[in-house]
Order: C-alpha cells, then sequence, then structure tokens
C-alpha cells in the first residue's frame, strides 16, 4: 500500500530494555502504551511494521519478584521463559485498543543463516504482515545455545530487516543515537547526525552497555546498522522516550544518528543470487518458460519444468537451461528438487494435491531471478 506521508513502506522497530524499563526493573506500561499509540496510526496509513522486542529478562525478573539470580546462561534463559508470555501479553492487550492482531516470532541465528528456515521465516513474516497483523520478534533465549544465538536483538533486528525486505530500521534506546563518546561518562560527548562509512575509529567510540540491563551498548547497534544498511535498509539509533520519534522517523525527520542504506534491496538481493554459493541444481524448461522469462520477466511456473537434475533443497539456488543446455537464469528455488520432480509440468493449482502442502504457485519468483 503508499502513502503520501512517508517513503517507507515497511519499517522494522527495535525497541531495546532500556526503552521498555525506562531503565527500573519493570516493565514500563504507560510508555509502552505510548509507543503503540505511534505504531498504530503508522498501521492505519498502510505501513507494514514489524517490532523487534527485548525485555523478557526484565519482564521474568518483575514476574517473579525481582530475584537476584547468577548470571549464568541458564537462569536468564529461566527468566526469559517467564517473562516472554508475560511481555507478549502486555503488547496484546495494548495493540488490541486499536483492533490490531499481533503474532509471536522466536527466532535464533540458525532460523536466519539456514536457507531454507530464513524462507520459512520470511513466508511467516510476509504471512502476518499481508494480513496486517504485528510480528513481535524476540530471540528465543530459552533455547538459544552459544552456537546458535545471535546474542544481542540489535543484531536480530538487522537480520529481521534484511529477511523481512523492510525499508527501516529504527534501533531505539535510551540515548537520542550515537555520540563521539559514551554520554553517560562523557557530558560533552557530541551526537553524531549521520554516518556514511562505518570505520574502526567509529567501532572504537561505540561502547557497551553500562546499565546491565541492555545488551551490547551502541557496539552492537553499530553492528546491526552496518549488516541493515548493506540489505538496503535504512537505519536510524534514536531515543525511544522523545516525545513522538516513531512517527517523525517514519516521516524521514532529521532525529538520531542516520545510517543511509548503501545499496537498494533488489540490486543486493541479485548480486547475492550471482555472486553467492555456486548452483546446487538445474531446472531445464521448455520454450514457452524461456520465452516468460526472457521476454516477460515473468517468474518461474513448475509447469514450464522439464526435468530436475541435482540434489538441492527450497531456498538453494539453482541453474535454469534450456533443452538444449543453454543457460537461460540463475535463481533461488521455492521448492526443493524431490517436490520440483513430482510437480514439473503441472498446473500450479495442483501443488496443493499433489504434494499435500504448498509454498506458494512458483518455483522460482521473479525478483529471485536473473536471466544471464
Ligand atoms: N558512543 C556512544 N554513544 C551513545 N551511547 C553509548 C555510546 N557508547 C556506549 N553507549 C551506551 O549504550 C547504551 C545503550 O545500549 P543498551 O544499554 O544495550 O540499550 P538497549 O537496551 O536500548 O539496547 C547507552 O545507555 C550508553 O551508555
Ligand atoms: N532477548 C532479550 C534481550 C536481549 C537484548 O539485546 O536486549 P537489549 O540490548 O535491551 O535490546 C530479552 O528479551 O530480554
Amino acid at each position: 500500500m503508499t502513502n503520501s506521508a512517508s517513503k517507507y513502506r515497511r519499517i522494522v522497530v527495535k525497541l531495546g530494555t532500556s526503552v521498555l524499563t525506562g531503565g527500573s526493573t519493570r516493565l514500563d506500561k504507560a510508555h509502552m502504551v505510548e509507543l503503540v499509540r505511534q505504531l498504530a496510526a503508522l498501521h492505519r496509513q498502510g505501513c507494514d511494521i514489524i517490532v523487534c522486542t527485548s525485555g523478557a529478562i526484565a519482564a521474568g525478573r518483575e514476574h517473579l519478584g525481582f530475584p537476584e539470580l547468577p548470571a549464568t546462561v541458564a537462569s536468564k534463559q529461566l527468566l526469559a521463559a517467564v517473562g516472554q508470555s508475560q511481555l507478549i501479553r502486555v503488547w496484546e492487550q495494548l495493540f488490541q485498543l486499536y483492533g490490531i492482531h499481533v503474532g509471536q516470532m522466536l527466532l535464533t541465528r540458525a532460523d536466519v543463516e539456514n536457507r531454507e528456515r530464513f524462507l520459512n521465516a520470511r513466508d511467516t513474516v510476509n504471512a502476518l504482515l499481508e494480513q496486517r497483523i504485528v510480528p513481535l520478534v524476540n530471540e528465543n533465549d530459552a533455547v538459544a545455545t552459544q552456537e546458535i544465538k545471535v546474542g544481542d536483538n540489535d543484531n536480530l533486528s538487522a537480520l529481521v530487516s534484511v529477511l523481512a525486505e523492510a525499508d527501516l530500521l529504527m534501533l531505539l534506546t535510551d540515548q537520542p543515537g550515537l555520540f563521539n563518546a559514551d554520554p553517560r561518562s562523557n557530558p560533552d560527548a557530541q551526537l553524531i547526525d549521520e554516518v556514511q562509512h562505518i570505520d574502526d575509529t567509529l567501532r572504537q567510540i561505540a561502547g557497551g552497555s553500562v546499565t546491565g540491563l541492555g545488551t551490547g551498548g551502541m557496539a552492537t547497534k553499530l553492528q546491526a546498522a552496518d549488516v541493515a544498511r548493506h540489505g538496503g535498509v535504512d537505519v536510524v539509533i534514536a531515543a525511544g522516550h522523545q516525545p513522538e520519534v516513531i512517527t517523525q522517523l517514519w516521516q524521514g525527520k532529521r532525529v538520531g544518528t542516520r545510517f543511509p542504506a548503501t545499496t537498494n534491496l533488489s540490486a543486493s538481493r541479485k548480486r547475492w543470487i550471482l555472486a553467492g554459493p555456486a548452483p546446487d541444481g538445474d531446472l531445464v524448461v521448455d520454450s514457452g518458460a524461456v520465452k516468460a522469462l526472457r521476454q516477460r520477466g515473468s517468474s518461474l511456473l513448475p509447469k514450464g519444468i522439464l526435468r530436475v537434475d541435482g540434489q538441492f533443497v527450497r531456498g538453494d539456488t539453482v541453474r535454469v537451461l534450456t533443452e538444449d543446455g543453454v543457460i537461460v537464469a540463475r535463481g533461488i528455488s521455492r521448492y526443493s528438487a524431490a517436490d520440483l520432480d513430482k510437480i514439473k509440468r503441472q498446473h500450479s493449482e495442483q501443488i496443493a494435491e499433489i504434494l499435500g502442502y504448498e509454498y506458494g504457485t512458483v518455483a522460482i519468483h521473479r525478483d529471485e531471478l536473473i536471466v544471464v
């Protein structure tokens, strides 16, 4: 849906523990209402909203009466397990005031790194947004071991913004943005209003979190900004308590520290398809499909596939060839080799009947296909 108030159509809003607790040891529900009010207004104007919400550990601590647990991984996981349901309940009630449904998505690094799980997570985000439901994303702290955890919600929100093909990521925290030194210990520190290049000097001035509530401080926000902007997403770090901050950032007002995207999304995706991993298989297609891809820029439908070569899973890169072996395109397959073998030469309406499930009508979507 388009709107005139903003160029941003799909946004990820990351709310740190610092924003959700106001630096206290409990959720600041009055402020959460205020954040939801702003989000609901954007939602009404057609903007797709994804909220990356921290605060499970803080909510768990509040619910159990602020237990002084040892800082072991298991005790944090215990608090997250208790707090996550409390946290979601609060969000659900607040969004309900505006007639907006929410859906919970708990992710780990493994969900974004594995290509098949990445596609599944992306399909779920898109399905929720299509129904105008607000996905509430947090790390799946209760199960995340060292190997599979992202570790902080700044980086998680960046991965989600790329996955969801958002155009703006707001990292909302307890400071007005990135300063040239930690403002907590340097009262003369100056706000940096725009960052074009993230270099070692900048990394050195971005310190960790000192409150004991947040994870990562500015260091992880900088890493997150780097990931998201290279995925075609504009990023802003700003204060979650500044009045109307979400509305203003959405309108493109100069608030906080901005990191403009370094590429546009389709360019970055297409580069990945071309320069990414070697193809895992081949799809030999008929002349009608070749024409559709070359002349009309269409998606590849199962109907046009004559043969499937190689072993690949959903999300792998494949080559598209003519019957004479000429390479026509390269793209990301929505189905595994085994599935495509069953649905080749069939109408898309029959996919669900043949497989017992379906991931959509196309074998390769045109946005994930490069004609060579
Ligand atoms: N250069 C810097 N500019 C701004 N804040 C900084 C800087 N270096 C470190 N910080 C710290 O980062 C903190 C915000 O990160 P964090 O506590 O993890 O919050 P959140 O819960 O929002 O993720 C600030 O309170 C601040 O003390
Ligand atoms: N997943 C954890 C938050 C981890 C995190 O990065 O916290 P923060 O630095 O406050 O965004 C939780 O819900 O408590």
